[in-house]
């Protein structure tokens, strides 16, 4: 049962109300199932990230990471379940949500043709901000991103690493609380993969953040938490002390997790 709905008589949303105290829980996915068939692509997929936190979404290729990340944005609707971002329903109250959130899907939403800037100005009206805000947001996250370089040039015609910035730079742009990444290190180079980590690592200092990686060192070098799932279905979620369990290191606890199936690194 959602705590979290629109009241159809006035039409304000009543968010669950926070705990004085207590982190408050920014992500959650209750029982998230999807079916395609007979085929389970998640099955009950349940989990809360708190405010402070840095969560690891782990897991083999085929796993579920991606698409309980698109149940998660509200991208896709559930077979059974519910996804709440910053306490709001993703599938009643999106808007709302998705105003507190950013989104980096697999292959972000770039637009080859068009230059970082006009992404960025495009993806800003898009997000009903005002001319001013919208530049002064710009201003910011190219700084952030570091994109002054490429400022101008055809998306398309960046590197990998600097179609990420600026895949990076939209999701930033809102200045969400929530970032939901999926593999932001993907397909980078060592160099560039040591910039991303650096500027999640200063980004998880004032935002709640779930990353999905096939990488086991991303744990340790970004994340205070970690969600396992193997299958469709969540089988640890801890802290990455716990992951290591005892004297097991990351790889091996990854290996044992996967029936033994080799490990991505
Ligand atoms: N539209 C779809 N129709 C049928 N099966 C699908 C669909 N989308 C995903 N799947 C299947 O659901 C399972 C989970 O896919 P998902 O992309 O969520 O995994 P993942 O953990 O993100 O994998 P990867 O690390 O390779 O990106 C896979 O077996 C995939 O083939």
């Amino acid at each position: 049962m959602s705590d979290s709905t629109t009241d159809p008589a006035d039409g304000q949303t009543n968010r669950p109300e926070a705990v004085p105290g207590r982190p408050e829980a920014m992500i959650e996915a209750v029982g998230l199932s999807k079916f395609y068939g007979d085929f389970a692509a998640t099955r009950d997929v349940t989990f809360t990230v708190r405010t402070g936190e840095v969560a690891a979404f782990l897991g083999p290729n085929g796993a579920g990471k991606s698409t309980t990340m698109k149940l998660l944005t509200g991208y896709l609707a559930p077979s059974a379940g519910e996804a709440r971002i910053a306490g709001f329903d993703m599938f009643k109250d999106r808007i709302d949500g998705s105003r507190r959130l950013g989104y980096l899907p697999e292959n972000g939403p770039l637009y080859p043709d068009m230059s970082p800037r006009s992404s960025l100005q495009f993806f800003g009206r898009i997000r009903g901000l005002s001319t001013a805000q919208i530049e002064d947001r710009i201003e910011k996250v190219v700084d952030l991103c570091r994109l002054s370089s490429v400022i101008g040039k055809p998306v398309g015609k960046l590197s990998k690493g600097f179609r990420q910035r600026v895949g990076m730079a939209q999701v930033l742009l809102h200045e969400p609380d929530v970032l939901i990444l999926d593999e932001p290190t993907a397909g980078l180079d060592p160099n560039q993969i040591r910039e991303v980590r650096k500027m999640i690592r200063t980004l998880g200092e004032t935002k709640t953040i779930l990353l999905s990686t096939h990488i086991l060192q991303e744990v340790e070098a970004m994340c205070n938490r970690v969600i396992f799932i193997n299958e469709g279905r969540v089988v640890f979620d801890g802290t990455p002390l716990g992951f290591k369990a005892a004297e097991a290191d990351l790889d091996q606890r990854f290996q044992q997790l996967t029936s033994g199936g080799a490990a991505i690194a």
